[in-house]
């Protein structure tokens, strides 16, 4: 990736200091930011029914409808008590609230994702995301790059690390059910999704915006992810999701994760369940915080719609693939949806 010339001031530096207008590099043209939008009933799914291997057809058929109709799931029962969950947007919380010489020990490099800085800049004409992120490696162990890692908040490391532990099993369970709700073998996806698998955490901090009517937090996208885990702002909303061509609000409910497909499960499921195309709007009055974790498949793994799902009244929707990520990036800077590179 040819990574611009970082700005000088992230948005929270920017934000704190008092601008009554944005600075034109963040201004979209986009009209829609002015409206009102209507709440998104994304369906409520409890993980502890799924992981049992007796789960009922019920159960899975919610599952199947919910990644189809709208790519997502609010999943509760997940296993992580709510008190841990406190835990980990504390030091979240915590890390950004730092002063900017101390979260600079962890600047990103030019030209690699991982690490603290703001948006990165791929072109000139570029509209900047209103945001500030710390990403990190999370598995395998050996990819962590701990010198991104923050020392202080002081249990930073270790909630982060039993956070990626738990993930893990949320994904299994997960994966396996959702071969199971399309009558699949239960491990079809989740050796696609291969033991060599990345998760990949990135904390999105959105300051308040003077002119929130202007900018976005996140542009529009789908995930590159097969998976993407997000822990949302416990009181802050701001994701939306565009379904039928309208953008709705996605709900806050407390100790949920809020789950959904990225392209590599959409191409796997053969365009059954859905990568949903979502964005971030940001507001005047308070700041928002959330974690999502992404999890990827190894680049040299090849991944595709599974045999079973392919057949005279669907036909095959998508090519095998191998290191989807790098494609997704070629896409995404030619402004096009990357999952388009994958169709046959
Ligand atoms: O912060 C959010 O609500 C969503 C962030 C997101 O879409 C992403 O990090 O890919
Ligand atoms: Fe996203």
């Amino acid at each position: 990736m040819a990574e611009l010339q970082p700005l000088a001031k992230t948005v929270q530096e920017l934000a704190a200091s008092n601008i009554k207008e944005v600075p034109e590099r963040y201004i979209r043209k986009d009209s829609t930011l002015e409206t009102s939008f209507p709440v998104l009933e994304i369906p409520t799914i409890d993980l502890q029914l799924l992981a049992s291997s007796s789960t009922s057809r019920e159960e899975l058929e919610k599952l199947r409808s919910a990644l189809s109709f709208c790519g997502c799931i609010q999943a509760i029962n997940h296993g992580l008590t709510s008190s841990f969950l406190d835990k980990v947007q504390e030091v979240g919380q915590q890390f950004f609230a730092l002063p900017s010489e101390e979260k600079k020990k962890y600047s990103r490099e030019v030209g690699s994702i991982e690490g603290y800085g703001n948006d990165m800049i791929l072109s000139e004409h570029q509209i900047l995301d209103w945001t500030d992120r710390l990403y990190l490696i999370l598995s395998p162990e050996e990819k962590r790059n701990l010198k991104f890692w923050p020392e202080n908040p002081q249990h930073f490391r270790e909630i982060l690390h039993e956070y990626s532990m738990k993930l893990q099993v949320v994904l299994e369970v997960l994966l396996k059910a959702m071969a199971r709700s399309l009558n699949l073998e239960e491990n079809c996806f989740l050796n696609q999704y291969g033991d060599q698998a990345t998760m990949q955490a990135r904390f999105n901090y959105y300051p308040v915006c003077p002119k929130p009517e202007q900018v976005l937090g996140v542009k529009p996208h789908a995930d590159g992810s097969a998976i993407t885990m997000l822990l949302q702002d416990k009181e802050v909303e701001g994701l939306q999701v565009l379904k039928d061509d309208q953008w709705f609000r996605v709900p806050i409910i407390p100790q949920a994760l809020l789950i959904n497909v990225g392209d590599q499960v959409e191409i796997m499921s053969n365009g059954i369940f859905k990568s949903p195309v979502h964005r971030v709007l940001t507001n005047s009055e308070r700041e928002r915080i959330t974690l999502a974790v992404f999890c990827i498949p190894h680049p040299d793994q090849e991944i595709g719609p599974v045999e079973e799902l392919i057949d005279e009244k669907r036909p095959r929707l998508y090519k095998k693939v191998k290191d989807y990520v790098s494609l997704y990036f070629q896409y995404y800077q030619k402004g096009r949806r990357p999952i388009e590179a994958a169709l046959i």
